[in-house]
């Protein structure tokens, strides 16, 4: 049972008795789908998004987009991936939804409960913002005081700084400059980044002093603007950001695979000692996924791209710990990793995870530990230890890269169970059955590849 008194569901990790041979198709990035659907909404003229990531994360957002009066239609291609068209609203629909007090359901989505209010506020609308039980306890403080900076209004139904509130944004003025503090999530810089063309003034958006989270993720935000035409100039320092002020034409992107979300199967290689291609991966990319090409070489893979965009993992039997810094999202799946290893690792500049989809650090600290690793939470990350492995259930949190982490576990030692698998749903859907498919290559000799009850 359950903290909460109900059934988990567990899904019995398959094991990989040999090792892997497989090639696996990535789903699109959640990071770039929800930047561009956000951008596009934005824009005078229709947007076409080839490749767009359907899952959890990015419903909510074509919802929340849905609501500002955006139009939306969708396609499947022949090769099974999604083209959207997003219509931004007209005037019509733009104050129909003035009107009126808006919602939006942010579930447990990060891009949407940070990106969203930035939109709102400005197309002056009154929107109501709420999510998951666990989405109320993500921060969001500085995104919210940066927009009450340029005249929004808010009023928080439970706690100041935190999920439900509503939010006015009737009469935004102009500001010069704009502080925010970003230790907490890169999220907070880029809502105001991708807003800030369409601000009377421009923008000029400061870090404020301190560590800033996840800082690929800002670099990925201004390379995305770059790419549709915004005029965006950054500090000397770097920690500052100048956007001028002007118009975004709509435009046709084709989104990148989810390098972030490639990392498990590719972890799974070395895990397995076996050889893993995805195809698609980007000889260039501003995603923190394609990290993993120099994380997996320094931990003992052998790691390839080819001329076809194929990039191929081999394991070699060597798995070496790693001493690494910003690995942000990455984490739960390099420290799975980091358990498997022969030495052990730190994993630095993290302390933000402890305000993911779940408290990142406890979880990993807790269920780590349980395959035998000694595993300990910092202020800043991660150290790890691994020790002698053995079989054990583990939790997934809700969080879709804690059940990821498990499965990979699962992969390397028999017998180990992941509660509520379909949680990977937030941003891949399709994770258990391409999991499986690529653990098939193997000869596994796991007991069932469907989702079973335990009590
Ligand atoms: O902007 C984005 O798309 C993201 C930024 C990062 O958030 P944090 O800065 O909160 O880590 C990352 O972890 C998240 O998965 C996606
Ligand atoms: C932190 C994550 O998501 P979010 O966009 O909800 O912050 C993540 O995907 O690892």
């Amino acid at each position: 049972m359950s903290a909460h008194g109900c059934e988990l569901n567990w899904w019995e990790a398959p094991f990989a008795s040999g090792a892997l041979d497989a090639t696996v198709h990535v789903p699109a990035s959640k990071s770039l789908t929800n930047r561009y659907l956000l951008l596009a909404a934005l824009a005078d003229t229709p947007s076409t998004i080839h490749n767009t990531l359907i899952s959890r994360d990015t419903e909510l957002m074509l919802r929340a987009l849905q609501a500002f009066g955006v139009q939306i239609s969708r396609e499947t291609q022949e090769d099974g991936s999604t083209t959207v068209v997003l219509r931004p609203a007209d005037a019509q629909a733009r104050s129909a939804a003035r009107a009126q007090t808006l919602h939006v359901d942010c579930g447990l989505a990060g891009t949407v409960m940070r990106f969203v209010p930035a939109l709102a506020a400005v197309t002056g609308a009154r929107v109501h913002f709420d999510g998951d039980e666990a989405a109320r306890a993500r921060p969001m403080a500085p995104v919210l005081d940066a927009l009450a900076e340029l005249g929004v209004e808010f009023s928080f139904a439970d706690q100041p700084g935190l999920m439900p509130f509503t939010l006015d944004a009737s009469s935004v003025s102009v500001r010069d400059t704009v502080s925010i503090d970003a230790s907490a999530s890169s999220q907070f810089i880029s809502a105001m980044l991708l807003i800030g063309h369409a601000l009377p003034g421009g923008l000029h958006l400061r870090a404020a002093p301190g560590h800033i989270a996840s800082p690929d993720h800002i670099v990925m935000t201004v390379a995305t603007l770059r790419e549709l035409g915004v005029q965006v100039a950054t500090d000397a320092d770097g920690r500052g950001w100048k956007i001028a002020p002007g118009r975004l034409d709509g435009f046709t992107v084709t989104v990148e695979p989810d390098l972030s979300n490639a990392g498990p199967f590719l972890a799974a290689a070395l895990a397995s000692q076996g050889t893993v291609r995805v195809p698609f991966w980007p000889a260039q990319t501003t995603q923190v996924g394609g990290r993993w090409v120099q994380i997996l070489s320094a931990m003992g893979a052998h790691v390839s791209l080819d001329e076809d965009g194929v990039l191929t993992v081999t394991g070699t039997g060597t798995i070496r710990g790693i001493d690494y810094s910003d690995a942000s999202e990455l984490a739960p799946t390099l420290a799975a990793l980091c358990v498997l290893a022969d030495s052990p690792s730190t994993l630095r500049g993290i302390g933000h995870l402890r305000g993911h989809e779940t408290d990142r650090l406890a979880a990993l600290e807790t269920e780590l530990s349980k395959v035998g690793a000694s595993v300990r939470a910092t202020d800043d990350g991660l150290q790890i230890d691994p020790g002698v492995l053995q079989a054990a259930d583990l939790h997934s949190y809700e969080d879709h890269r804690m059940a990821t982490a498990g499965a990979l576990l699962g992969l390397a030692i028999d017998g180990v169970r992941v509660e509520n698998i379909a949680t990977t749903a937030k941003t891949m859907p399709d994770f258990p059955a391409l999991w499986e498919q690529m653990a098939g290559t193997a000869n596994i000799s796991s007991t069932s590849s469907t989702p079973s009850q335990a009590g």
